[in-house]
């Protein structure tokens, strides 16, 4: 193991001593070791499935480890459960926020810290500090909001403040950024920088290489359940990070030849959506996708590009009103009545971007999920009943094919890591070999090794004859993986652009609603774009 940054320094704010913590046959921490220095912002980094979270939620006091000491400034304790986490100044922003939907922002932050004993605040009190947290730290949210109407990078915010509320100077953060826009990112990595600049110390766990490079002080690397490194930052590189994370070398970028269009797969011409409450979604978007191509569809998220991937996956949003035209290999398809099978039955696989609402059941196995939407296929049928061991023997080998670990298909698909949640899905889609692939943030949480992976197969598809329709807010993704590139906004498709001409200026342009080739210079980079040529991304 490499040194342990600021080992020299006598009470570090963390210390973790031979924590151990297996699942049954599953060894997620093993013997591990780790110093945070007070003050510092640390990175801790691995694979999917590599225990990164089991640690932290062992620090956080939701699991206690099989063996092993924690110390927090200095001294020895036994986290048993959050509320002691809490008051040992230990805050956990999850990468799915606890918040409760129907409570204000300020119910939010005071429930549960009163039955800790830390405060007993009055209402008036509680919206006081809040409101001196909120200016502090540039954390500025209405008290009075409903949880549901705020946004997720909002509602972030919240958690933060709840932390921060609770006087954390411990946070922990657990893959912030996924699902922030890069001008979100950008004011989350001001303000971690703030907290840390005033003493609090930070851990952040990310799969993005460049926030470890641009934000961390020092970065520690998981593999299979043991901490294998422990690095200052400025010592390291991405591609020397990512070697540390996965064990051999990773390619951090694609290698594709060029495409060779064929014959139209999908068309789409004046597709209008207006939601149950009235709400225009989608404007009038044309959009052609042939055989053997990739589209990539870049945005800010919330602009359409979910409703787009719903109507065409075959369930739009409950009370939708939709006009216009698709046409999937020349063939009309309804709009109305149409259904997720039906749509698989016609070649269309669809990986949606929300994969543990649309993608999975996640107390169904593994072996169940893999054949979610497909188990009435032929090779799945025993007479009158479907053949649960060919089911069974079909998602063994696809999970061994993309590498899903663990390789157990009778686990439930709620205890697999993120990242191979989503290998379970990409496996089950893409082995059908759609005619066209329908994919919301295909590597979203997805560790670089898996992005690699993912990657090769979604070009092996379209090299195979496939049209791929990828929607990703990732722009790095979509500049790498497409071979044109249509930008949404507001429901409506701003512009398109071929990769090797498209400047992420150009693209941030259209992505706030602005088409550079109508509009002067002067006025083409609006205050929004100009954060897009900083998205956080995997390669350095
Ligand atoms: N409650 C549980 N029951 C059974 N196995 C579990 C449970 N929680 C985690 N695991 C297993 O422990 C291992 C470590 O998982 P963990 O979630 O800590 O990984 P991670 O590094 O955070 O991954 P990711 O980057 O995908 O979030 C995995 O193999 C996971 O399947």
């Amino acid at each position: 193991m490499a040194g342990q940054p600021g080992a020299a320094n006598p009470s570090p704010a963390i210390e973790l001593q031979g924590i151990s913590k297996a699942f049954g046959p599953v060894q997620a921490n093993k013997d591990i070791n780790l110093v945070v220095p007070k003050g510092t912002i640390h990175g801790i980094i691995g694979e999917n499935g590599a225990g990164k979270s089991t640690l932290m939620s062992i620090l956080y006091g939701f699991y206690r480890p099989d063996s092993g000491e924690i110390l927090i400034g200095g001294q020895p304790i036994a986290i048993t459960d959050s509320q002691t986490a809490i008051r040992a100044g230990i805050g956990m922003v999850f990468q799915h926020f606890k918040l409760v939907q129907n409570f204000t922002v300020l119910e939010n932050i005071i429930l549960g810290a009163e039955d800790g004993g830390l405060l007993r605040p009055s209402l008036s009190r509680a919206r006081g500090e809040l409101k001196r947290l909120a200016n502090e730290y540039e954390l500025q949210v209405d008290p009075d909001a409903l949880i549901e109407d705020l946004s997720v990078g909002h509602q972030q915010r919240v958690e933060i403040l709840k932390a921060l509320y609770r006087q954390a100077d411990i946070l922990i953060l657990d893959e912030p950024t996924g699902v922030l826009t890069p001008a979100e990112a950008d004011h989350l990595f001001r303000i971690l920088r703030g907290l840390r600049d005033e003493g609090k110390t930070i851990i952040l766990i990310t799969h993005k290489l460049r926030e470890i490079m641009e934000i961390t002080d020092n970065v520690s690397v998981m593999r299979r359940g043991e901490m294998v490194a422990s690095v200052k930052t400025s010592d390291t590189s991405p591609a020397q990070l990512a070697e540390l994370m996965v064990g051999r070398k990773v390619l951090l970028r694609v290698e594709k030849a060029p495409a060779r269009p064929g014959a139209p797969v999908l068309e789409v011409r004046g597709l209008r959506m207006v939601d149950a409450s009235g709400v225009e979604r989608l404007r009038g978007i044309d959009l052609d996708i042939r055989a053997g191509e990739v589209l990539g569809i870049a945005g800010v998220a919330g602009n359409g590009q979910t409703q787009l991937l719903e109507i065409l996956g075959g369930y739009p949003e409950t009370g939708a009103k939709l006009e216009g035209q698709i046409k999937l290999k020349g063939q009309p398809l309804a709009l109305a009545g149409s259904d997720a099978r039906a749509r698989r039955q016609a070649g269309i696989g669809h990986i949606p971007e929300d994969r543990q609402v649309e993608g999975l059941i996640m107390d169904f196995a593994a072996w169940e999920n893999v054949a979610f939407g497909y188990h009435d296929a032929p090779e799945f049928q025993n007479g009158m009943l479907m053949n649960q061991s060919a089911i069974r023997a079909d998602a063994a080998a696809k999970m061994q094919r993309f590498d899903v670990r663990p390789p157990n298909p009778e686990l439930a698909a709620k205890n697999f890591s993120g990242g191979n949640q989503q290998k379970i899905v990409v496996a089950r889609e893409v082995e059908r070999n759609p005619d066209l692939l329908l994919i919301g943030q295909p590597t979203r949480g997805v560790d670089i090794g898996a992005i690699e992976f993912i990657h090769k197969r979604l070009i092996e598809l379209r090299d195979a004859g496939k049209a791929v329709l990828l929607v990703s807010v990732e722009l790095d993704e979509i500049l790498a993986l497409s071979d044109r590139i249509a930008v949404m906004f507001d429901g409506r498709i701003m512009g398109e652009r071929l990769p090797h001409e498209a400047t992420t200026a150009d693209l941030g342009c259209l992505m706030a609603g602005v088409d550079p080739a109508t509009t002067a210079p002067e006025d083409a980079i609006p205050p929004a774009a100009a954060h897009v040529g900083t998205l956080p991304g995997h390669t350095g």
